[in-house]
């Protein structure tokens, strides 16, 4: 099995995550609470109260688990590929795969990484919506002291199965939109690439980013409904399942909800996803 693929999709997702991180603490807070009145609102409140680290709350923990999500999402990828074409990543360019074949490989890699990603993304929302500034002296402290303080009383207040709540959201969330992201990221590419070529440095990013924006605007519905479903252990409101948590969601603020954090989602995946597709082909190249 070609460990390179996991290694590259490893540091290619960490990269990534570093430029998106400021871009989802806020796209997270609009999601989740109603006291903002959009994008600059929330950015301007949330530098003045907790100053530029605001941004970047509950970024530790998604880093280290990066090494995981990415190398699993990408080597589950490849490696499901591989197995239904034999074609392997260095021949990939010039005998290309069918796009039935890059859907269901990106499908796989999306149902199995959600199993990595699930507590992780967990404990960064709850962390991420911890409007608090940073401890002062006399100021109350805020509910997590940290990634682990905020998992182990997670366990201990809904058990160990609740590092997993709305893990089901997340799956229907990314597992189609997987599919589409590469399958996207390859229809541009291979637009803009003469046939058995390798494509371009700009045609990697501009596919790339294209890929990130599509997959997530497709996956906004659903990302709204899952980080809901992952505070609601929290706030006492417990929803019955997917279904009820979108019905109420509709209910209360209308069909505009689906929508929410779309903007900022889109701002984020195109230098994130650039930075992750740039980085896991020239990895592999050099390698090669
Ligand atoms: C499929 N869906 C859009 C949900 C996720 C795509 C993830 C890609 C990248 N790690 C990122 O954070 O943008």
């Amino acid at each position: 099995m070609p460990v390179e693929e996991f290694v590259a999709g490893w540091i290619s997702g960490a990269l990534g995550l570093v430029l998106g991180h400021p871009f989802d603490t806020v796209k997270v807070r609009l999601q989740t609470q109603t006291t903002y009145r959009g994008i600059i609102d929330c950015m301007v409140k949330t530098y003045r109260h907790e100053s530029l680290l605001g941004f970047f709350k509950g970024m530790s923990f998604p880093i280290a688990s990066i090494a995981v999500v990415n190398s699993v999402l990408f080597g589950v990828y490849s490696n499901t590929l591989l197995a239904l074409t034999a074609t392997s990543h260095q021949e990939r360019w010039a005998q290309p795969p069918s796009y039935t074949h890059v859907f269901i490989a990106g499908c796989t890699g999306g149902f199995v990484q959600v199993y990595c990603l699930a507590p992780f993304d967990l404990i960064k929302v709850r962390l991420q919506n911890q409007t608090e500034p940073r401890a002062r002296p006399g100021s109350p402290p805020p509910r997590y002291r940290g990634p682990v303080h905020c998992a182990v009383s997670i366990c201990q207040e809904e058990g160990p199965r609740g590092l997993f709540r709305g893990a089901w959201a997340l799956t229907l969330r990314d597992t189609p939109t997987l599919g589409i992201y590469f399958v996207t990221y390859e229809w541009l590419c291979r637009q803009s690439t003469p046939d058995g070529q390798n494509p371009s440095l700009a045609t990697v990013l501009v596919a790339g980013g294209f890929a990130g924006i599509v997959s997530w605007a497709v996956a906004t519905p659903l990302d709204v409904i899952k980080s809901r479903m992952q505070m609601a252990g929290l706030k006492h409101r417990v929803y019955r399942g997917v279904l009820d948590c979108m019905a109420s969601s509709v209910r209360q603020e209308g069909l505009g909800v689906f929508f929410r954090g779309l903007t900022i989602n889109s701002a984020r995946a195109f230098p994130v996803n650039a930075i992750t597709f740039l980085s896991y082909e020239y990895l592999l190249r050099w390698w090669g």
